[in-house]
């Protein structure tokens, strides 16, 4: 048996009492009102109803109800023609799981959320449910809520409606219902849990009836106080696990957070659906050709105009800026589907987003936008935040950060905007994205987002602050959070600001700039288009140039020797040629594509040291009596192999030591075989081969030294191949061997040394090997002398190649 069709599109309102009233829709109170049905009639005459001429009897306690509800909040209330439907052939799919849902006489859950963001049509979809289910006869009841409205914004009348609904729609429930009211008039006007238990669940438990009955609850975020909203779902939860045969509730809400905390997942367990509302990208499409169509057909100005309209690049731009949501296509067309214009000269004005004119195409759209954001909280923290969202795609843990808010600050700020953005929660890595990109635009027109556009000179100068503050450093502790997207964005975003006296608060963060970032975080032009960028700004000071001049010879120099990149001739670095460039100098060649900043850090020089070796030309150098500088190039890498063999002494006792916490040398190697060892230590681990090959180049290129002999010594040469890889062991083994047997008095004893406490393996020096050494070897060479050539330096600064 299925539910009974009483009240076929019943409409109307607060009824008349005592004589005869009709649904009018109104709330017309005594009399004989104008029936408002759609379809049938009501009248209540001395305690009967009459419906379509039919009477009820033993009605009073419905007259009663009749009175009370909010007829309007009814899927075919009187005016809800103006309210959304799915056009046909939109949403099919999700329409039949839904009602499949709902007609499951074994359901695993009996309350469903439907879910999804402003305006990706919820109320659409439940309206047309409404429909095809009351069509169906399994409609028990519904309320439509509607923020702001007298009846529709509260739930004062919700349990009520729904029970009246239920009392119409399903005949056998009809008399309990009534008898209840008739009984205790006072049930109107109590708790939400009264009423949902005598109104709703005992009638429905004495009601032999089997097919499920579905209650349908749109827009519960439009129902005035959180409060409220809980206490609905609380309610319904409750009611619905004493009847998990007989009652379906369907509740339609934006995902604001108060609602969402109701229905966590995982979401079966617990005897409730999620069921999210999601973009289609199809759907939209089929809405918008099949209305551009009918307005290109009916319109009197479109006879001339060629089909079809619009274009198909057109419509397909239309469909991605709607982000698969409705709200976007269903404003255009109301905004082109006019009379008095013509629709193409209306579409060109969609097209024009930047319009700002009197009339918007995005009236509807900007009404709803600036409702939501003037009913967040913390209006004047939104602004900053929704600003560096959308010029920096960023999660909320990076907001926290960059904004030095207290962890989860952004989060909560962000609380009142879930319908419009998808805030992932803290605990999550994933970026904060918009629902609409009609949103997107919106924020960046000031005609339309008013206070809350964030593309104003006076916001992006603030975010641009804010970003260069955290770029001050210290590196270590902000790197983590700049994404390889905001590195990029970053210099964008910078030199799209004009030169103005507000960018003058830009120049003391700008020459604050940890130089980590600028050679190992940001893109290596960095250097370049901020000084290209300084150098249009007026009040920026000439040591503030400098520097970045600086930078820029430093990135130069980097580019060219360390990562073999071409530089253009312009900007190819001035060599000072002091012993300390010749150490930086030496250092990149000898570890091919090694940046600055770790070379920095193997140099033991800070960033200004490094910056005056670099690029300062007073760095004095002996010259001889034709002004040549004196540089012992041999002995130069004489002192750089020794630093090197230093700091490899040095790594290796850190490693040992407590900064890794190894108890042992054989637990560190026990955990790397495991790979339970973290980044650090592997880094370390990459960090000490390519000591070992840069040590092996160096000592072959050193003059005869006593103090090198010596250093070399200290180098242990272990089993396990911790910081020596077989292949840099033996490359490290190989060149110190020929250096040795080049000295004076060759000394091949630390070599004996080497073998006899490794049980070192020979075949390591096989023949294939030491031919890949010794090119290996040369190539170095060959780059050294290139490089040479490269920068124009003194031609006695050639090595032979032996
Ligand atoms: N399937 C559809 N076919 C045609 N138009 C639709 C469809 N779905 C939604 N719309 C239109 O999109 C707009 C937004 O739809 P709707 O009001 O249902 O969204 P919502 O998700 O309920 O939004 P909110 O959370 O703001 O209440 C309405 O103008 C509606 O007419």
């Amino acid at each position: 048996m299925s539910v009974q069709k009483m009240n076929n599109h019943f409409v109307g309102g607060t009824g008349g009492a005592g004589g005869e009233s009709h649904g009018n829709g109104m709330g017309g109170r005594g009399g004989e009102g104008i029936g408002a049905s759609l379809n049938c009639d009501i009248r209540v005459r001395d305690g009967n109803f009459i419906m379509n001429n039919a009477y009820h009897h033993g009605s009073r306690g419905i007259e009663i109800l009749h009175r009370t509800v909010a007829l309007e909040a009814i899927h075919d209330s009187t005016d809800s023609f103006m309210e959304p439907k799915c056009h046909p052939e939109t949403r099919t799919e999700m329409l039949k799981d839904l009602s499949d849902w709902a007609g499951d006489t074994h359901p695993k859950t009996t309350t469903l959320w439907l879910y999804g963001p402003a305006g990706a049509g919820k109320s659409a979809i439940m309206r047309t449910l409404a429909t095809q289910l009351h069509e169906d006869g399994r409609l028990g009841g519904c309320f439509f809520f509607k923020r702001g409205h007298a009846t529709r914004g509260n739930a004062k009348t919700l349990f009520t409606t729904i029970a009246y609904q239920l009392a119409l729609n399903v005949e056998s429930l009809w008399t309990p219902i009534s008898k209840v009211v008739e009984k205790n008039p006072s049930i109107v006007a109590r708790s939400m849990a009264t009423q949902m238990q005598e109104l709703i669940s005992k009638p429905c438990c004495a009601h032999e009836h089997h097919d499920p009955i579905v209650i349908l609850i749109d827009g519960l975020d439009e129902c005035d106080g959180y409060g409220v909203q809980g206490e609905i779902l609380r309610t319904i939860r409750n009611a619905s696990s004493n009847h998990p045969i007989l009652l379906r509730f369907i509740v339609a809400s934006r995902p604001e957070p108060e609602i969402s905390k109701m229905f966590p997942l995982p979401d079966h367990s617990r005897n409730y659906r999620r069921f999210n509302v999601e973009q289609s990208f199809d759907d939209v499409r089929k809405y918008l050709r099949e209305e551009f169509s009918r307005i290109h057909r009916d319109h009197s100005t479109m006879a001339h105009i060629p089909s079809p309209w619009p274009e198909p690049n057109v419509l397909g731009e239309l469909v991605r800026k709607s982000s698969g949501y409705f709200i976007y296509a269903s404003t255009i067309i109301k905004f082109i589907d006019d009379e008095n214009y013509r629709p193409t000269h209306r579409l060109a004005m969609v097209q024009n987003v930047k319009s700002t004119g009197s009339e918007s195409p995005f009236e509807a759209l900007d009404q709803l936008y600036m409702t939501i954001l003037s009913s967040a909280p913390r209006q004047s923290e939104v602004t900053p935040i929704l600003c560096a969202i959308v010029n920096f795609e960023l999660c909320s843990k990076e907001i926290d950060r960059l904004f030095r808010l207290t962890e989860g600050e952004t989060c909560l700020c962000l609380r009142g905007l879930h319908s419009l953005l998808a805030v992932p929660s803290n605990d999550e890595n994933d970026k904060i994205s918009f629902h609409h990109a009609s949103f997107l635009d919106f924020l960046d027109n000031p005609g339309r987002s008013q206070t809350f556009c964030v593309s104003t000179f006076h916001n992006r100068i603030d975010l641009a602050r804010i970003v260069l503050e955290a770029c001050v450093g210290p590196h270590e502790n902000t790197d983590g959070f700049l994404s390889r997207f905001f590195r990029h964005k970053l210099i964008d975003f910078i030199e799209s600001l004009p030169p103005s006296a507000e960018v003058t608060e830009l120049l003391p963060p700008i020459g604050a700039v940890d130089p980590e970032f600028i050679f190992v975080v940001f893109p290596t032009n960095v250097p370049k288009r901020i000084l290209a960028w300084l150098k249009k700004e007026p009040s920026a000071p000439g040591n503030l140039i400098k520097l970045w001049e600086d930078y820029d010879c430093m990135a130069s120099l980097e580019k060219m020797v360390g990562w073999d990149l071409p530089v253009c001739p312009s900007a190819k670095p001035i060599f000072p040629c002091s012993p300390e460039c010749l150490r930086i100098l030496i250092s990149l060649v000898v570890f091919p594509r090694t940046g600055l900043s770790t070379l920095r850090g193997r140099l033991d020089l800070t960033w200004p040291e490094m910056r005056t070796a670099i690029c300062d030309p007073s760095s004095t150098v002996a010259r001889d009596q034709h002004g040549r500088p004196v540089l012992a190039v041999r002995l130069a890498f004489r002192d750089v192999a020794l630093q090197y063999i230093h700091k490899m002494m040095k790594n290796q006792l850190d490693m040992r030591g407590p900064v890794y916490a190894w108890e042992s040398r054989d637990a560190k190697f026990e955990a790397i075989r495991r790979r339970e060892i973290n980044d650090t230590a592997e880094k370390e681990q990459i960090e000490q081969r390519e000591l070992a090959f840069g040590i092996s180049y160096l000592v072959r290129l050193s003059p005869p030294c006593p103090i090198l002999h010596q250093e070399l010594w200290s180098i242990p040469i272990v089993p396990d191949p911790d910081w020596q890889s077989s292949w840099s062991r033996s490359s490290l083994i190989h060149h110190v061997s020929k250096w040795l047997e080049s000295l004076p008095v060759p000394a091949m004893e630390l070599i004996a040394f080497w073998k006899q406490a490794d049980k070192f393996d020979l075949n390591l020096l096989d023949f294939r090997r030491l031919n890949d050494a010794e090119k290996e070897w040369r190539n170095r060479v060959n780059k050294w002398n290139q490089t040479i050539v490269r920068l124009d330096l003194f031609s006695d600064l050639k090595l032979p190649i032996h």
